[in-house]
């Protein structure tokens, strides 16, 4: 069985904490200049996952970093506190004793718990103590639609209720309008908003019409002072996809060799498979290096994807799949 020493040294990697993304006045010249060749991010998308594969002690440890770079999410109409008190309890054992016992591992927590704002309260409770952070969806998640002072006013409730990161969905019209100062201001307001909490900018990109919209908005988002970008709501008829996360993280690349400035990133929304954490991670160590497999600047953004993982490890404990049902978080 695996045990630390035989870990990759990715599992090891130092959490370190950048200096907050300050952003930059809006340069509209630089967003003109962005462009998104669709042809070939999608030819380069298409390569991803095929190329190499990691197996066993190293799948395993490629496994347990996915499992902490996981924003554990319930965003349901039908949420209760119980059901969030559960989902906060396997956030502070992602995965089985006897798996982690049979891996020689430490206990691990995922990057976080995301609820909407009136789960807060009970996801605060049952964190207490654990140093695991509340991210709240917050100005009028998903569509994004409500009154403007009524998002801001969102925001600062939730960080009041207790969440230390907020994930913001973005005014879609302002992007498929091409109206970037809109989109920078009400970008620039919510982060106000945030105080020291980290804002996530949540895109919508199944929304934006084309790649390099997507791009576009990354840029304008990022200049404006996120934190994080992130893909979707969970809630579009597309979610995260290889080639939306190819054109995002390389804007966050241009971003960083353009200020400095580490802005994380956030696939969110149909994410569920093992196999698809690490084509992710690995696309992330591609394009940006290692310092992005972390979770302060990379998450997952999903509801099920951890029980497919403790699966999968359970079979690499054990040699046999159990049911999908015994991983409820599946
Ligand atoms: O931000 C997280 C997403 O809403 C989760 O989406 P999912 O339920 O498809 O995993």
């Amino acid at each position: 069985m695996m045990n630390v020493k035989e870990q990759d040294k990715l599992a090891q990697l130092p959490q370190t904490t950048e200096p907050r993304n300050a952003g930059l006045p809006l340069d509209l010249d630089w967003v003109a200049r962005v462009q998104a060749n669709t042809s070939a991010i999608e030819r380069r998308a298409a390569t991803l996952g095929t190329r190499r594969s990691v197996k066993k002690a190293h799948q395993a440890a490629w496994l347990l970093k996915a499992v902490s770079c996981i924003d554990l999410t319930t965003l349901a109409g039908d949420d209760t506190a119980g059901r969030v008190k559960w989902l906060c309890a396997k956030a502070r054992q992602p995965i089985r004793g006897d798996i982690m016992d049979a891996l020689g591992m430490g206990p691990i927590t995922v990057g976080a718990v995301c609820v909407y704002h009136d789960m807060i309260a009970p996801a605060a409770e049952a964190l207490a103590g654990s140093g695991i952070p509340i991210a709240a969806v917050s100005t009028g998640f998903p569509a994004g639609l409500s009154p403007f002072h009524l998002r801001v006013k969102e925001i600062e409730e939730s960080v009041k209720a207790g969440a230390s990161e907020i994930d913001i969905v973005i005014s879609r019209r302002h992007v498929l309008t091409q109206n970037w100062q809109a989109l920078y201001d009400e970008m620039r307001a919510f982060r106000a908003a945030c105080g020291d909490a980290h804002v996530k900018a949540i895109l919508a990109t199944g929304e934006l019409g084309s790649l390099r919209n997507v791009a576009r908005a990354s840029l304008v988002c990022m200049m404006a002072g996120a934190d994080f970008i992130k893909t979707s709501t969970g809630k579009e008829s597309v979610n995260a996809t290889l080639p939306v996360s190819l054109v995002m993280i390389r804007a966050i690349r241009d971003y960083e060799a353009a200020t400095g400035f580490r802005i994380g990133y956030k696939p969110a929304g149909g994410i569920s498979k093992a196999k698809d954490s690490l084509v992710y991670l690995s696309m992330m160590k591609e394009e940006l290096g290692d310092r992005w497999l972390q979770p302060d600047l990379f998450r997952f953004g999903a509801s099920s994807l951890l029980g497919d993982i403790e699966r999968q490890l359970e079979h690499y404990v054990t040699g046999a799949y159990s049911a999908s049902y015994r991983h409820a978080a599946g």
